[in-house]
């Protein structure tokens, strides 16, 4: 079977199984069995089933990315006022997804896209891919749902006017106050207004005028503080007020992420924002089904949402061209480079096709020496914006770590979720592990779903709906889930197993306390296994107003491993830029500058 030949053999839609998730597996990936033995959750870890391919799928819950050919066709509904302003051109190339080509290059890419420990995703223990020809629910288009995703702001919110932002390059547009002098297309303010934004965050402050006025930036701010409007907004404001006759597999706009969830997650919001809007929003990523995908792209798109080796799937067969585009986002710019996609992101960037007018954002939680030289390379005459410390965990989250061994993390996590286990994602450093800690919950009165690596899409994305609507009050990560994830109902992050660097730490607590929310996050610290850790995470309790525990300032010989703007890349290489302090200034956050 070649890899063009995707297509579910199943019709879905019987039973458990939801009409618009087909997922099979396929005659050249490992057999059923093999799969169900490797994919580890449901089947394997005999965590409840009941969580999975629940109805959320079938009501087509927001998780889910791509569109179909009709709604491509017809575009969002509604529509209004800027609809139809631009005619569409259809390109010679629709139907060419239709050819076979399958030629193994596909499969040798396909899921690649967000495995820290495993570059070849979807690969079971035996080394076979396990594969489904996963379609992902279609996403909604009800108004309620749409707007219902985003955190709602917190008491903290006003707190953000305190942190030290600071900005450098030439000529640097001046930030906005609110979002009435972020001249937005009419429809984009309304789609803001309809979120429940009230007032822009610092990020959002600074970098809203500056890619409006067509630069390049590279920008870093704390978890939680609205990178993604940050970008989506002037983007689609842009795309909208100085649109472009849109050409079949020709974006005009491409947002590349780690992560296949946090894909769907700002696919989800570009969607929001765009709302009744003319422009076309699609997805690509990995775990789906290609054909399926392609089929979406082929009624163009404005904006494209990708992760990096499915977008270089499409661009290598060239069913994806970047001559029209006009923006390109690098979202989590570091994570992508710790999961080792530099050179897919300088294969997309420097592409033969690249339009050379375009702008290119990075955004980034670390701006280590590499991406510094990435940006050097990608980005022209760049504005350089940090929020806050660099690197630094968001002071909104109540952080506990405990020291506690490998044989008594279970009774201490039990422990802890007897108090209250609404919310909580319990983080552990491998798939496997994940696995077992889920089938033991399972067996506890605390439902229990997960997400890893080796879990299929269709899984992932189930085990992540299951989380947010409640219907699992736990869920096991990897980090997988450190970044990005804008879940509402996150109470609490355990780290049952700490990471092995900080940076992976300020993004997991970072799915808690999240716009001015309070959040909580637990550690267990295992003195024979992290005290690697222990320096850094003294400062980043230190730095973040918490208190650090005795036994870990005496694990950490009394001092921190340097955590500072500089170790975290935080300073603006260029040296000699025009530097800007334009917040007001918190000394204690200046401090630990
Ligand atoms: N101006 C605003 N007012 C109120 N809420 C906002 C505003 N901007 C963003 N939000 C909400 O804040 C939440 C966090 O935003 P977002 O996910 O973009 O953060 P982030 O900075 O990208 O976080 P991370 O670093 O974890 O990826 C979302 O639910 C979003 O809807």
């Amino acid at each position: 079977m070649s890899d063009w030949e995707d297509e579910p053999t199943t019709a879905g839609g019987s039973g458990d199984q939801p009409a618009k998730t087909q997922t099979n597996v396929s005659g050249w990936s490992d057999d059923e069995g093999n799969d169900n033995k490797n994919s580890g959750g449901g089947e394997r870890g005999g965590y409840r089933r009941g969580g999975e391919n629940s109805g959320e799928e079938r009501r087509g819950g927001r998780g889910g990315g791509g569109f179909n050919r009709e709604r491509g066709e017809r575009g969002e509904r509604g529509e209004r006022g800027e609809r139809g302003e631009r005619g569409e051109h259809r390109g010679e190339r629709g139907e060419r997804g239709e050819r076979g080509e399958g030629n193994g290059f596909e499969r040798r890419r396909r899921g690649d896209d967000d495995d820290i420990n495993n570059n070849n995703k979807d690969f079971g223990e035996d080394g076979e891919k396990k594969r489904e020809f996963y379609i992902p629910p279609e996403p909604t288009n009800d108004e309620t749902e749409i707007f219902s995703s985003g955190i709602t702001s917190g008491i903290n919110f006003s707190k953000y006017d305190n942190i030290p932002v600071k900005v450098s390059g030439e000529n640097v547009p001046k930030p906005i106050g609110n979002f009435d002098e972020a001249n937005l297309r009419g429809i984009v303010h309304e789609n803001v207004v309809k979120s429940g934004y009230k007032v822009p965050t610092p990020i959002q402050k600074v970098s809203i005028p500056v890619i409006a006025d067509g630069r390049d930036l590279m920008a870093c701010a704390q978890t939680g503080s609205g990178k993604t409007a940050a970008f989506l907004l002037p983007i689609l404001s842009k795309l909208l007020e100085e649109a472009q006759d849109l050409e079949i597999g020709k974006p005009q706009a491409v947002i590349v992420s780690p992560t296949r969830e946090l894909a769907i997650q700002i696919f989800n919001e570009a969607r929001k924002f765009g709302f009744e809007s003319y422009l076309k929003i699609s997805i690509v990523y990995g775990g789906t089904s290609f054909k399926h995908q392609n089929e979406c792209i082929t009624k163009g798109c404005h904006v494209l949402i990708a992760t990096p080796g499915r977008l270089l799937d499409f661009v290598e067969r060239t069913f994806i061209t970047f001559n029209d585009t006009r923006f390109v986002v690098l979202d989590e710019a570091d994570r992508m480079l710790d999961m080792g996609f530099s050179e897919s992101m300088r294969k997309i960037m420097t592409h033969s096709t690249m339009r050379p007018e375009h702008q290119t954002l990075m955004f980034s939680a670390t701006f280590p020496e590499e991406i510094q030289r990435l940006a050097g390379e990608f980005l022209n005459n760049y504005v350089f914006v940090t929020i806050g410390v660099v690197g630094g965990a968001c002071s909104d989250v109540k952080q506990d770590v405990f020291e506690v061994n490998k044989f008594n993390k279970r009774s201490k996590l039990m422990e802890i979720l007897r108090e209250d286990a609404n919310g909580t994602i319990v983080f552990v450093e491998t798939k496997r592990g994940a696995d077992f800690l889920a089938s033991f919950l399972s067996e506890t009165e605390f439902p229990t779903t997960s997400i890893h690596g080796d879990r299929l899409q269709s899984q992932r994305e189930q085990a992540l709906r299951d989380f947010r609507t409640g219907k699992m009050k736990v869920l096991i990560a990897t980090s997988v889930a450190a970044r990005g994830l804008d879940i509402k109902n996150v109470k609490h992050v355990v780290n049952f197993d700490l990471p092995n660097n900080i940076a992976d730490y300020v993004h997991r607590i970072g799915r808690t306390g999240r716009v001015g929310n309070n959040g909580r996050a637990t550690s267990f610290f295992d003195p024979d296994h992290d005290q690697a850790l222990a320096a850094d995470l003294v400062n980043t309790l230190a730095g973040s107003d918490q208190t650090v525990p005795d036994f870990l300032r005496q694990l950490s010989g009394g001092g921190g491993g340097g955590y500072s703007q500089s170790a975290f890349g935080g300073v603006d290489v260029r040296g000699g830029g025009k530097a800007i302090t334009c917040a007001t200034s918190n000394e204690e956050d200046q401090d630990w500058d």
